[in-house]
């Protein structure tokens, strides 16, 4: 298990993060979500031992995370972490750089090895590609391949897909996050997109304000977002008498007590999702159709 205990730490004078804790069972999928700038890759980076927390500790079993104070080498064998920078060797081949770290004496389970993984990150094309010739969303898949190399206990990615196209997004998920869990490789991500939580994660923690202010599994957190920075992370919402609903919770309706004003329509693919000004805020609405703008539409809300 993974244990983060009254975590706090600053940069010099900036206090990022006060009084972190959570634990993360040994094999599961935990997402840091938060806005740009609220810590999430900072507490990967103390999580990996890059800094000396002001606080608190950081335990992976028996064995205590420490930074750079106490260890003259940042890092610990058993974990990896993917960074948004990558650090790979740009003049040597997409497989020598996933190679990189795997016995020389033994060839044919490198090589073995190597062509396992390429398929992992879905790149065994561009095997023999010098890494300065790859794009920025290919880098990324041989940075997450290199890290799983040596089979690691601990995996952080900080927005691991960022740089994937959508095309290639979907199935390269679905691809790393089922070799993780089959391999019981614990999982810690970073993450502004919901689509790499949702249908992977086993728990989620929001941070916002230096603080964790929820924590919970995605599908509880989806289904009652007690705060609407947690709901927005979802989907787009309304407050409504101090309730929090998603568009797909409000219904058009022939007539109620619910009265609003479309305000712009815009296409979303299987529905529109409607603006509307409902008393003086701005409401969102699915409908399968488009509206025309300054009609009045009348809501129920489904719970
Ligand atoms: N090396 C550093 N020195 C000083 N301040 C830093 C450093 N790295 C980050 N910060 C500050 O710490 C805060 C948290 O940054 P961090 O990168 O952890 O946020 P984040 O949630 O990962 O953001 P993003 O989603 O944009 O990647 C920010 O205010 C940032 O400016």
């Amino acid at each position: 298990m993974l244990v983060i205990k009254n975590a706090s730490f600053s940069y010099t004078s900036n206090l990022v993060l006060k009084d972190i804790s959570f634990n993360i069972s040994t094999g599961a999928n935990l997402a840091i979500i938060g806005e740009s700038g609220s810590g999430k890759s900072t507490l990967l980076k103390l999580i990996y031992g890059e800094y000396d927390l002001d606080q608190g500790e950081i335990f992976w079993k028996d064995t205590q995370i420490l930074g750079p104070k106490h260890n003259l080498v940042v890092g610990y064998d058993f974990m990896k972490y993917v960074s948004q920078e990558f650090d790979l060797m740009p003049y040597i081949s997409v497989e020598e750089n996933i190679g990189k770290h795997l016995s020389r004496f033994y060839p044919e389970e490198k090589a073995q090895r190597t062509t396992e993984l390429l398929k992992v990150v879905e790149l065994e094309t561009f095997s023999k590609t010098k890494v300065k010739n790859l794009s920025g969303g290919q880098k990324q898949r041989v940075a997450i391949a290199r890290a799983l190399a040596k089979q690691p206990e601990i995996l952080l990615l900080d927005e691991p897909f960022s740089h994937i196209d959508n095309f290639k997004k979907q199935s390269l998920r679905r691809s790393v996050f089922k070799h993780l869990k089959e391999q019981n490789i614990t999982c810690v991500v970073a993450s502004h997109d919901k689509n790499d939580v949702l249908g992977f994660a086993d728990q989620m923690i929001v941070l916002h304000d230096k603080r964790i202010i929820a924590k919970d599994t995605p599908q509880n957190l989806y289904k009652h977002p007690k705060l609407p920075l947690v709901a927005s992370f979802f989907e787009e919402f309304s407050i409504i008498d101090d309730q929090i609903y998603y568009a797909h919770q409000l219904k058009i309706v022939e007539r109620s007590d619910l009265k609003a004003i479309v305000k712009q329509c815009y296409f979303n693919g299987n529905s529109w999702l409607i603006e509307a000004k409902y008393n003086s805020d701005f409401i969102f609405i699915e409908h399968k159709d488009s509206l025309e703008i300054a009609s009045e539409i009348y809501l129920k809300i489904e719970r």
